[in-house]
Order: structure tokens, then sequence, then C-alpha cells
């Protein structure tokens, strides 16, 4: 038979069904049509090795949307875009990113430990017209999804759990994250759109692995926390010197998990009650930070008075000097152990997992029981540019992997105590047509210069001890002479 006798066979075929079909429409009586077609799926069921389940966009008498659908939508999301032909395309509410999903009455496969299954996407057009007050699409869109029998278990349990937790975990990422601010007990918000990352992030290589590597363990972490009878929270102490990238790295964590940020102004906080309303209130996946932790709270239970801060560190740092007045001014009755209690206790009452980090520049100062290990799991400390944070910031602002001038900066960085924020500033480049050579040139000059700096201080410092270790040795011979 040449595959042209073949057509017209099958065509003829074809015809001779529609034939049927039509008859069968135009002159069985509806309910022995209904009949014979519920006994045709029964008997098509006992046949038919595959099972079929079928995810309704909108559910519920007052249709809402399936959270299970937006799900499936979500983990069909990364499938789609290689596999199915027809692609739509959607920017979501509160989505930072295009969103693709299959078009209607496509079809995936999926591979799930070994076994093969297959969505399709569908749809049925309304034909009465409806009234509602809900968003209500005419069309009514489904996935369905097929496999076969003898996987049941397999896929009514870990798969469909797999399906509905990654999609909500893509959700996640693609959703446009939030920067919360408290205003007294209020917390408003604003899209965060911070640019930094840990690639952006000038540090030491291996610590910053080292970061990157807890902050994932603990972001997949639930079963785990879940299984020792744990709250699901880890605690960060960021320490270190102004200006050394301790808000960079909070940007840059909560970029990292895709997390919502909350930074916790303390000072306007009017007392412990306060305090545990706005914390009960942060949504998991998020970040609450409190910068400046020293400033913040009074650490011995009472506000702390001005003049405790001595003249030197205001001098050092006068952006905590404002700061404190300011502080001060307003007032603020949340106690250390109101802080401790919510880290310690309330944190069981809010599901989800939270990071809190807290940011000082004086880590000496803090009372122990704040920083104590199982509060604040992680110690960070950030400081001064050396070498390898310096390759960093010369590879993301020149664009540069080596250079005949990084062997003196490299001398200079082991000598001199700079910040990234101040080394970041002399890699700018000082006009549009600025090379990276002249901004290296910047650099090493303002290297010497603090260098230079740094060594008359000490020398004054050194004089002024030998000055009054002289004062006092004639004043004890003075004494002795008198008696
Ligand atoms: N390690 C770093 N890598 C890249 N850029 C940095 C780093 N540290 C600081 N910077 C740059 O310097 C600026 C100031 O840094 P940042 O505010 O993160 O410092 P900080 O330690 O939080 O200071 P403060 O204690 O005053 O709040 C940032 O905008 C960032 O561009």
């Amino acid at each position: 038979m040449t595959p042209k006798d073949m057509f017209s066979h099958l065509g003829s075929i074809i015809a001779s069904v529609m034939f049927v079909w039509a008859m069968f429409q135009q002159y069985l009586p509806y309910q022995l049509r209904s009949s014979m077609e519920k006994y045709s799926q029964r008997l098509v069921s006992l046949i038919y090795p595959y099972i079929q389940i079928r995810f309704n966009e909108f559910t519920g008498e007052r249709l809402m949307r399936s959270e299970a659908y937006s799900a499936i939508e979500n983990y069909l999301s990364t499938n789609t875009s290689t596999q199915a032909k027809r692609l739509k395309a959607d920017v979501v509410k509160n989505s930072q990113s295009l969103v693709l999903s299959m078009d209607d009455h496509e079809e995936v496969a999926d591979e799930f430990k070994g076994v093969k299954l297959w969505w399709a996407s569908g749809k049925n057009v309304s034909k009465i017209p409806q009234l509602s007050f809900h968003p209500v699409s005419e069309d009514k869109r489904f996935y369905k999804l097929t496999f076969h029998r003898r996987h049941r278990d397999l896929i009514l349990g870990p798969y469909l759990n797999h399906v509905l937790k990654e999609g909500k975990a893509i959700k996640v990422r693609n959703r446009q994250r939030k920067l919360y601010t408290n205003n007294g007990s209020h917390w408003s918000h604003v899209v965060f759109e911070h640019p930094a990352t840990f690639q952006t992030l000038a540090m030491d290589p291996k610590m910053k692995k080292d970061i990157i590597d807890d902050l994932i363990t603990f972001s997949k972490a639930e079963e785990f926390y879940a299984r020792v009878g744990r709250a699901w929270k880890r605690g960060y102490l960021l320490y270190g010197p102004p200006g050394t990238g301790k808000s960079t790295m909070i940007a840059a964590m909560a970029n990292l998990l895709g997390y919502d940020l909350y930074d916790l102004e303390l000072t306007a906080v009017k007392d412990n009650t306060e305090l545990r309303k706005l914390l009960i209130e942060t949504s998991s996946k998020s970040i609450i930070v409190i910068e400046d932790i020293d400033c913040s709270l009074d650490l011995t239970g009472q506000r702390r008075k001005k003049k405790e801060k001595t003249e030197a560190e205001e001098e050092k740092d006068p952006k905590q000097k404002l700061d404190k007045e300011d502080k001060d001014a307003r007032g603020s009755q949340v106690t250390l152990s109101g802080l401790l209690n919510f880290i310690d206790g309330l944190w069981s009452a809010c599901g989800g997992e939270r990071l809190i980090v807290f940011t000082t520049n004086y880590v000496e100062k803090l009372d122990p029981a704040l920083i104590r290990k199982g509060r604040m799991d992680k110690h960070i400390e950030l400081s001064y540019c050396r070498f390898e944070a310096f390759k960093g910031l010369a590879k993301n602002y020149l664009v540069l992997e080596s250079h005949h001038l990084f062997p003196k900066i490299r001398e200079l960085l082991e000598e001199t105590n700079m910040t990234p924020a101040d080394v970041a500033e002399h890699l700018m480049p000082k006009t549009i047509l600025g090379d990276a050579t002249s901004s290296l040139e910047n650099l090493i000059q303002a290297l010497e210069t603090a260098k230079e700096e740094a060594m008359s201080k000490a020398e004054e410092e050194a004089k002024k001890t030998e000055q009054s270790a002289q004062e006092s040795k004639e004043q004890a011979k003075g004494f002795v002479a008198e008696k």
C-alpha cells in the first residue's frame, strides 16, 4: 500500500467515525447518551493504566484563585520555557521579572525519581455569561497531571509536595522584595532594590564563601530545625569600623536569599510590648536588622547618658554622635531583657524562617548576654581593606584582574588601615574618560597620605605617653623629696 492509499484509507475511516458520532449525538435520547458516556468512561478507566488529576485555577464557592494552581504555574514555568512550543508571558503583580508559562492546550513532560509524568494545560470556555463581583475569568483554566497508576503513592505524596514547595519557592524568588521601616509601632514599606550582591562585596574570598554557605544551609534547613525542635532562625552579628560594608552585606544577604528586610529602629519603639507587636508582624523569609545595637539599646536597663561616649569615639564616628543625640532626645524603654526574651522565646510563635542581624562598630561594648552563641550564632568581623578585598573592588570598579601597580598597593594595604568604602571611593573614575591607571595612582597617593598621617599620629601619641611618664616620674621624685 502506497502512502497515498494509506491516507485515503485513513480519511474514509475518520469520515465514518464522524458520521457515526453525528448520528449518535442527533438521534439518541439525552439520558441514554449520558449513561452511555458514563459507562464508556468507566470501561476506559478499567483498561487505561493512567491516572489523571485536574487542578482548577479557581476553587471553592467564592471562586478564589487556587494556591495549588499558582504554585504549579510557577513550578512549570521553569520547565515550560525549554519544552513547550507556545508560551505566555506576563508581568505578574509583585513579581520583579517576566513570568513565562505554557499556553493553553500545551503539554510538557516531567521526571521525578526516574518516573515520567505529563502536565497539560487546558481551558474550558464558559458558555453561560457569569455575573460575579469576584475577578473570575470566563475561561476556566486548569492543569492536568497524568501518570501511570503504579506510581500513585509516589506522585500523590512526595512528588506533589515537591511541586508545591518548589513552586512557592520560585514565587518567592521572583517576587519584588520589600524594605520595611518602623515608625513607632507601625511598619511601612518601599520596594527593596539594592544592587549589592556577594559578588560586588569586597572581602576575603574564603570568609565570603563561608558566609554564603552558612546562609544557604540555613535557608534549606527547614526539616532539620523541625526535627531538633528549634525555631527556624539564625542570628548574625556584624561588627567592624564604619564603612567596612556591614549595611552592604545585609543587602547582599537579602538579595542572595530573596528575603524581605525589616530595618528596626529600636529607639523609635516605645516599650517591650510595642517591640513584641512589631516583631510578630514580620513575615517569614525576612531579615530583621538592628543597626548600631550599642547605640540603640541601653545595655544596663537604663538609657545611656551622653557623656558615656568618649570624645575620641565620637570624633572617629560623628554619625554615631548625631544618632545618639537624636535618640536620647526621643527616648525608648525597650530593655535588653525585652529583646533577649523575644530572640529566645517569641520566635517560636512565628512560623517560617527569619534572620536577625545586629550591627555595631564597637563589639567590645556589647553585653555578652546579647551576643552569646545560640542568640547570635555567627559573629562576622568586617575590617579594613586588605589586598584580597581590594582585588574584588578592582575587578568590579575597574574590570581589572592584575596591573603593574598591584604589588605597590598590596604593600601599602598591609601597612595602612583604609576601609573598603574609602578604597572604593578612590577607584571611582574622576572623569568620564578616567582610566584604570590614574584611579590606581589616586589610591596609592591616598594610601601614602593615610600612612604618613597614621605614623605622625603614632609618633605624637608616643611623645605624649613619654611626656606623661616623665611627669609622673618627676611627681614621684618630688613626693619622695618632700617626705
Ligand atoms: N566590603 C565592601 N565591598 C564593596 N563596597 C563596600 C564595602 N564596604 C563598603 N563599601 C562601600 O562603601 C559604602 C558604605 O558602606 P556600608 O554602609 O556598607 O558600611 P557600614 O560598615 O555599614 O558603615 P556604618 O557602620 O557607618 O553603617 C557602600 O555604599 C559601599 O559602596
